[in-house]
């Protein structure tokens, strides 16, 4: 597997607050990229990171094939991103806003962005502060693919879209990656949302690393172990470690279970939260 971005023991400090606390990932070239992670877990920070508007405290990044401290403006013009919540200029139009970004990037291509307008159905001629709250971020997407950027990150843009509007959103995205071929890195608090659009997860807490692998990985792999007595509990946790929870179906039909417990497999709501509560999954 090739990766298009990695991240090495990447820590990064606001004052007192440890936000990013040796995080390292690794994002396939050509895929999506599910970026899950609680409120306040990271992931901002993670992609302002990738963005160059945060340099890391330490840790080293892999982008493009470089190995650097921090991402230089030469490699930002690459990446594009797609905000929580888009601000535009509110007097321009798709069209006027479209000449606006389109001076950033210099592979920008304006008849790609003609038709992503067309197929997303974004008015060119209205004022942004006259569309809906969906239509602005499709608008969003639109700006972030005309340059067919070979990175593209989006933080958590669905907020604040209604369901519907959300799974238009998704299915343009996963269409127009695949179109592009771009590595999207998609960052996420809603479970469902990344099953629906993402190849590989990487499940963030606390500013570190907790899985990172397929969907279906995940699945197979975490699984909560019940049936056990206080007593066992503690020793065998302890003589376990971090095994049982990550194990691979083999192991796992190696019946490495202490008698009376069972391993259950958990749906992927349930998985995230159980890393969320660090003292049901002991994971890496
Ligand atoms: N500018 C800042 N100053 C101080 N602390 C910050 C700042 N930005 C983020 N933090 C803290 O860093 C941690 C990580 O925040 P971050 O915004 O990256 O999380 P997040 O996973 O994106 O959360 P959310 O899903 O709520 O957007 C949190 O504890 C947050 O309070």
């Amino acid at each position: 597997m090739t990766c298009l971005l990695r991240l090495h023991d990447v820590t990064h400090r606001f004052g007192k607050v440890l936000a990013l606390d040796g995080l390292s990932l690794s994002v396939p070239e050509g895929a999506i990229y599910g970026f899950l992670g609680r409120n306040g877990a990271g992931k901002t920070t993670t992609l302002r990171v990738l963005m160059g508007l945060t340099p890391p405290d330490a840790g080293r990044i892999e982008l493009f094939g470089e190995e650097i401290r921090a991402v230089p403006v030469r490699l930002k013009r690459h990446i594009g991103f797609v905000p929580q919540e888009p601000h535009f200029y509110p007097w321009m139009t798709a069209v006027q806003l479209g000449r606006f970004v389109g001076d950033f990037y210099p592979t920008w291509d304006d008849a790609e962005y003609r038709r992503l307008l067309r197929r997303l159905d974004i008015p060119t001629d209205r004022k942004a502060s006259a569309m809906s709250g969906g239509t602005r971020t499709k608008l969003s997407l639109a700006l972030a693919f005309a340059p067919r950027p070979p990175l593209l990150l989006l933080d958590e843009p669905t907020t604040g879209l209604d369901p519907v509007a959300r799974r238009e959103f998704n299915d343009q995205l996963i269409e127009l990656q695949r179109e592009q071929g771009t590595t999207v890195m998609f960052s996420s608090h809603l479970v469902g949302e990344v099953e629906q659009v993402a190849h590989a997860v990487g499940i963030i807490q606390a500013g570190s690393a907790r899985f990172e692998g397929t969907v279906d990985s995940l699945r197979a792999q975490v699984r909560r172990v019940v049936g056990l007595d206080e007593a066992t509990e503690a020793s065998w946790l302890e003589r376990v470690r971090g095994d049982v929870f990550r194990a691979d179906e083999a192991a796992w039909r190696a019946n490495v279970l202490p008698p009376g417990a069972v391993a259950e497999r958990l749906g992927l709501e349930d998985i995230f939260l159980a890393f969320a509560r660090t003292d049901e999954v002991r994971a890496t």
